[in-house]
């Protein structure tokens, strides 16, 4: 059972069909679901907000709701957290503890953070459990996080707020480096679009590069663009700069990110 099928339950249902989910062991809630969704749902097959008391409580369910919305979606998910049931939730900073107190009967909890290159099953999770996640629905968890790309088992819950801060909102510092690189393509002398495409392609070829060399770090093929004295090593004394530059800023950002998820905690 799926708790909200936004941006990122719906990458998650959609890779789940992907992988061969029964669509009858799926069931979505939603409390006022777009046009979009109750066809895509039709067309799949899969029950969409059941009528109270007609569904048994399921093994899993899936919780992809705003954090700020887990105490009012709380009263409707109580029947469906029930001890037999798995909790997923994928909130931002909302802790174990608060999911229990949220929810609870619910069985045994975890916490997972995807990212959003989920919709196209290449994102990474990051996930933690409470010690009454079994062998059986670790391998269960394991599975339906697997559909949508990369899984990072972590021993400590308290590293979710890190893992949120770097890959689960990290897509976005990428999508704006992209708009940064185009505007600044405009400001030595090139035309919005162009910049744009520019800025775009070099982002996407440079992901698809390390994608398609995984040997080979980060450094290395940050290397290979590096002439020495060239321009990219112009640039890269700009961005390695002590101060103001790029370590200190996505450092800034990070830190950010993670005091705002402990903040969403409560
Ligand atoms: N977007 C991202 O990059 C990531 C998001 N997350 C986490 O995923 C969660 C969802 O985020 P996102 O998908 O972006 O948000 P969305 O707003 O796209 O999705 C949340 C969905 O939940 C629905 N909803 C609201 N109330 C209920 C309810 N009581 N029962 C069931 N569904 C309900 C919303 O409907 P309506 O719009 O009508 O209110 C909406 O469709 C958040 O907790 C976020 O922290 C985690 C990793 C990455
Ligand atoms: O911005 C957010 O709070 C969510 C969590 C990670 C990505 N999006």
């Amino acid at each position: 059972m799926l708790a909200g099928a936004g941006q990122m339950g719906g990458a998650l249902l959609e890779a789940w069909l992907d992988v061969g989910i029964d669509h009858r062991c799926l069931t979505v809630l939603e409390p006022r679901p777009s046009g979009p969704l109750v066809e895509r749902l039709d067309r799949a097959g899969i029950v969409l907000n059941p009528l109270a008391g007609t569904r048994p409580s399921p093994d899993v369910l899936v919780l992809a709701v705003k954090p700020q919305m887990l105490e009012r979606a709380a009263p409707d998910l109580l029947p469906y957290a029930q001890p037999g049931t798995l909790l997923i939730s994928v909130l931002a900073g909302k802790t174990i503890a608060d999911l229990r107190r949220a929810l609870p009967d619910v069985g045994s909890i975890a916490r997972a953070m995807p990212n959003t290159p989920a919709a196209i099953r290449r994102g990474i999770t990051g996930v933690a459990v409470d010690a009454a996640v079994n062998e059986n629905q670790k391998a269960a968890i394991q599975f339906l996080l697997a559909a949508v790309g990369e899984v990072e088992w972590l021993a400590d819950e308290n590293l979710i707020d890190a893992v949120t801060a770097v890959s689960g909102s990290g897509p976005a510092y990428v999508f704006y480096l992209t708009e940064c690189l185009a505007k600044a393509g405009e400001a030595v002398g090139l035309e919005a679009a162009v910049a744009m495409r520019l800025a775009r392609a070099t982002v996407e070829g440079a992901g698809g590069l390390m994608a398609a060399r995984p040997g080979d770090t980060s450094e290395m093929l940050r290397r290979n663009v590096t002439s020495p004295g060239g321009t990219t090593a112009a640039a890269l004394d700009v961005l390695m700069m002590d101060t103001g530059g790029l370590p200190m800023l996505i450092s800034a950002a990070v830190a950010a990110a993670h005091r705002r998820a402990a903040e969403l905690s409560g």
